[in-house]
């Protein structure tokens, strides 16, 4: 991860806190189109979604979905074709000390392998605005102060990824964007980044985390926005998107009035229901194939098929963000934006720039 928003847009210190800022991230029918004609890569297409304080929200979507793009639109780093990418209601070049407001890590760390992990954020802090003393107050907040005057050349990528964070951390942003910071970490370097994370939220600040793997975040995040080929395909809560992926059984009677008559004594949850001559095929929600098997037998009612699917929350993400036509690993899996449950949905709006 390198730090974005220190080198080319801070403003001279000016004391005092932060911009006044509600904290909130707002993409609003976001587009990036690079190059034209023929060979037009469509980035980020009519993106909408926000970011709430006081949480950590999960920007998932497979490899060339469009995360970092839209990030750098956040951070002012690549201008929008069109839409709106704010922060508190600004755009990243109206705030006026945007270190202050957005703290961001992108891509790959750039450190001056030569440099102490105290210099590095010494020759940030007078551009952010802040004190030397705070390369110390921040250089602890991660848990590198017993490493602070080692040269950066040696550390490994998780000491580097907590320097990253740290030097986000400079002006005391309430909103953290960060690309793929759980990247090359060991599983102690993700549980303490968890924490880490968890309590910037606890905070009250925005914290927006990009990944291509939802099982990496998924002990994070409270939120979930999830991307595919520009386009948002879900945002909900997290529990919302677990409910999509619910235990089901397909079960076909030929004796569609018995299973009728089954499935309603039981109290079972349909998810659909579908008929042909005298035979019925139910889809059960959160109920087990066995269980279904046991009711029928002593029910006495014929079966021709009893099939259980299990669906992971990976699954629903892998099945969420498929290309249409993929062969997908889940593929009794709820459709894209299908909801078998109350969970709140997002479609991708169709339309837009092509
Ligand atoms: N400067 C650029 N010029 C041309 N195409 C670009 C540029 N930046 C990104 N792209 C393309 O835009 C698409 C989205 O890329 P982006 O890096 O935003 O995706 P991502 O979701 O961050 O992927 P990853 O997880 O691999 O980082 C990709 O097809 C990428 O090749």
């Amino acid at each position: 991860m390198s730090q974005a928003p220190p080198t080319t847009h801070d403003r001279p210190p000016a004391g005092g806190r932060a911009d006044a800022t509600d904290g909130v991230v707002r993409v609003e029918h976001l587009t990036k189109t690079f190059g034209a004609g023929a060979g037009a890569v469509h980035a980020v297409e009519d993106l909408s979604f926000e970011v709430r304080p006081g949480r950590v929200t999960g920007f998932l979507g497979p490899n060339g979905a469009g995360k970092t793009t839209t990030l750098r639109m956040l951070l002012g780093l690549v201008a929008p074709t069109s839409g709106t990418a704010t922060v508190g209601g600004l755009r990243y070049d109206q705030l006026e000390r945007p270190a202050h407001v957005v703290g961001a890590a992108l891509e790959a760390a750039s450190f001056h392998p030569g440099r102490t992990a105290r210099d590095h954020l010494r020759v940030y802090a007078p551009q952010v605005g802040v004190p030397d003393s705070r390369a110390d107050e921040v250089l602890a907040l991660v848990g590198l102060s017993e490493v602070a005057k080692r040269r950066v050349g040696g550390f490994s990528l998780g000491m580097r990824q907590r320097l990253a964070l740290a030097t986000t951390l400079l002006g005391d942003p309430p909103v953290l964007l960060l690309d793929e910071p759980a990247n090359g970490l060991d599983p102690e370097g993700i549980a303490w980044l968890r924490g880490f994370l968890r309590a910037l939220a606890r905070e009250g600040r925005t914290v927006l985390v990009s990944s291509h793997v939802l099982s990496e975040v998924e002990q994070t995040v409270d939120d979930v926005v999830i991307i595919a080929r520009g386009r948002l395909v879900h945002a909900s809560s997290l529990p919302d998107l677990a409910r999509l992926a619910r235990s089901r059984v397909s079960v076909v009677s030929p004796d569609g009035t018995a299973l009728d008559a089954l499935v309603a004594a039981q109290g079972w949850t349909v998810g659909s229901t579908s008929r042909d001559g005298d035979a019925t095929a139910y889809e059960l929600l959160d109920v087990a194939a066995p269980q279904v098997g046991a009711a029928a037998f002593a029910g006495r009612v014929e079966l021709h098929r009893l099939t259980g699917h299990d669906v992971g929350l990976e699954d629903l993400f892998l099945q969420l963000t498929a290309a249409p036509g993929d062969a997908s690993p889940a593929q009794d899996a709820p459709p894209a934006g299908a909801s078998y449950g109350d969970a709140p949905t997002t479609h991708a709006p169709q339309g837009g720039e092509r």
